[in-house]
């Protein structure tokens, strides 16, 4: 049996009375009607499971008159109506939990999903539940006929596997910008990112000097590095990044150095280590800061002699790769309390950069970023225009926290092309934004924050950064070695 499941959309699905505006009828241009009407006849279904996820008054009596009047309209049409509770509609947990039986239920029959009406987390929940349920279950969206050539409603079927994720994963990897005053692709670079991609220009045209790049998580570390990489002499071979802090020892080890057939059990065959395989190109050390002892060792040998040994092997090869090591810890700490060698962090941190955080960058550069990924998403989503940006959510968006950085705001990027449809309203906004609870402001951060701010924006010396922020040249040198920034001078 071939079955229809979806949520009636509690705003969408029913136009407002005129003379008040709390009483709703459902409505014909709504997404379950335009279903019923454009889609139903074509798809051989026998069952419509129609799904209310609220117990209120208003919510329950509105979903009864929907159900009556589809039923009326399109009669000899199974539709059932069934009411699920969800108690927070942005759990995605709740809503799979409570989403889950009702797909064992029907395990034996072919399930095809409406996802279009429903909360964001809702409609998250049908593509966890797509992925899980695939072989029973299709999910579809459609395009309301104001968005399509012939002015009709689309229905677009979901691939959950090939479309989804790979889209996502093309977007987060790379972006390609033509506007002039972006030097790499799919970097925006605002003001006080200037000062740091100059001085990485200029770290790129020498090579005689690899470099550390510090900053929290999703600041953009590994983009910088490949900026270096693709200025530089070596762009036209490989830059290979890897995720130190991803593996074992022993696995970062064979990794980066490659191994001699019967190295170990399970090496079958001699492989070249990463390392090898970017000769003449550009390493990059992501998550230094969590390699352990033993490993530091090795690194700072094949730093120092330039030539790895494979794991197995007793023959030493030449290295002939840049290194950039990036990482989100405070390496100077950690050299202090024994727990990185300061031997290797000199010889990384030869030249640092620094990256700051999103929340550090001001609410301009927020925005100057919401609009960047606003418009280059909308050629790897099927749209024909950029989402608006209600002012309500804008202001939401600028003042938040982003602990993840620009990659949580090019996340919410994908979320909102997604699921929204024409416009990013406060409602679509995730509660941690709209509370804007990820938010510490302590007074050490505030500090923090307004220190790294003065310091960005940029190239005064020390003694005049200094008085301007009314410290002395000390203080404010020690202050920059407490968040592992290296100062200008
Ligand atoms: N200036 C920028 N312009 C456009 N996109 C950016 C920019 N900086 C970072 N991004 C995007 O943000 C995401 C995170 O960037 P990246 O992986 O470089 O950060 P990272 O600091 O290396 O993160 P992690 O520490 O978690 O490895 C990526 O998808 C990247 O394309």
């Amino acid at each position: 049996m071939k079955i229809l499941i979806s949520w009636h959309a509690f705003s969408n699905d029913y136009t407002k009375s005129s003379e008040d505006s709390q009483v709703r009828f459902p409505s014909t241009s709504g997404p379950t009607y335009t279903l019923h009407t454009n889609f139903w006849v074509d798809s051989n279904y026998k069952k419509h499971i129609l799904l209310n996820g609220s117990d209120a008054e208003r919510d329950v009596r509105n979903f009864k008159k929907l159900l009556s009047d589809l039923r009326e309209d399109f009669p000899g049409r199974d539709i059932e109506g069934r009411s699920i509770r969800i108690v927070d509609v942005i759990s995605v947990a709740e809503i799979l939990s409570k989403l889950n039986p009702l797909f064992a239920e029907f395990a034996q029959d072919e399930i095809e999903v409406f996802i279009s009406p429903g909360t964001p987390a809702m409609q998250t929940a049908w593509y966890l539940l797509g992925t899980t349920y695939r072989k029973n279950v299709r999910l579809f969206q459609t395009r309301q006929g104001k968005h399509t050539d012939d002015g009709k409603p689309e229905r677009i079927y979901i691939n959950v596997e090939s479309d989804l994720f790979p889209a996502n994963v093309t977007v987060a990897e790379r972006l390609v910008d033509d506007s002039r005053q972006n030097v790499g692709k799919g970097i925006k670079i605002t003001k006080s990112l200037e000062p740091i991609y100059e001085l990485a220009s200029k770290i790129a045209k020498t090579d005689l000097v690899g470099a550390l790049i510090l900053g929290e998580n999703g600041t953009g570390k590994e983009n910088l590095a490949r900026f270096i990489h693709d200025q530089s002499s070596r762009k036209d071979k490989p830059f290979h990044a890897v995720n130190c802090a991803a593996f074992s020892d022993e696995l970062l080890r064979s990794e980066l150095f490659g191994y001699e057939k019967g190295a170990f059990t399970g090496a079958n065959e001699k492989r070249k280590g990463i390392i090898e395989m970017a000769k003449g190109g550009t390493v990059f050390l992501d998550e230094i800061g969590d390699i352990s002892p033993k490993m530091q060792v090795s690194l700072l040998r094949v730093l120092q002699e330039k030539t790895i040994q494979p794991v197995g092997s007793i023959k030493e090869v030449d290295v002939d790769v840049r290194f950039i090591a990036a990482t989100n810890r405070n390496l100077e700490e950690m050299c202090e309390t024994e727990k990185f060698r300061w031997d290797l962090f000199f010889r990384l941190s030869v030249t640092t950069l620094y990256l700051p955080a999103l929340r550090d960058r001001g609410g301009d550069e927020i925005e100057e970023m919401i609009h960047y990924f606003n418009a280059h998403l909308l050629s790897r989503f099927p749209r024909k225009k950029k989402l608006k940006i209600g002012s309500e959510a804008m202001k939401k968006l600028r003042s938040y926290a982003y602990r993840g950085n620009i990659r949580e705001l090019e996340n919410l990027f994908i979320q909102f092309y997604t699921f929204c449809d024409d416009e990013i309203r406060l409602e679509d906004l995730p509660t941690r934004i709209r509370e804007n609870r990820s938010d510490p402001r302590s007074l050490s951060e505030v500090e923090k924050r307004h220190i790294l701010k003065i310091y960005g924006d940029g190239s005064d010396s020390m003694v005049e950064l200094a008085s301007i922020l009314g410290c002395t040249r000390d203080t404010l040198r020690k202050k920059l070695r407490e968040y592992g920034v290296q100062h200008r001078d």
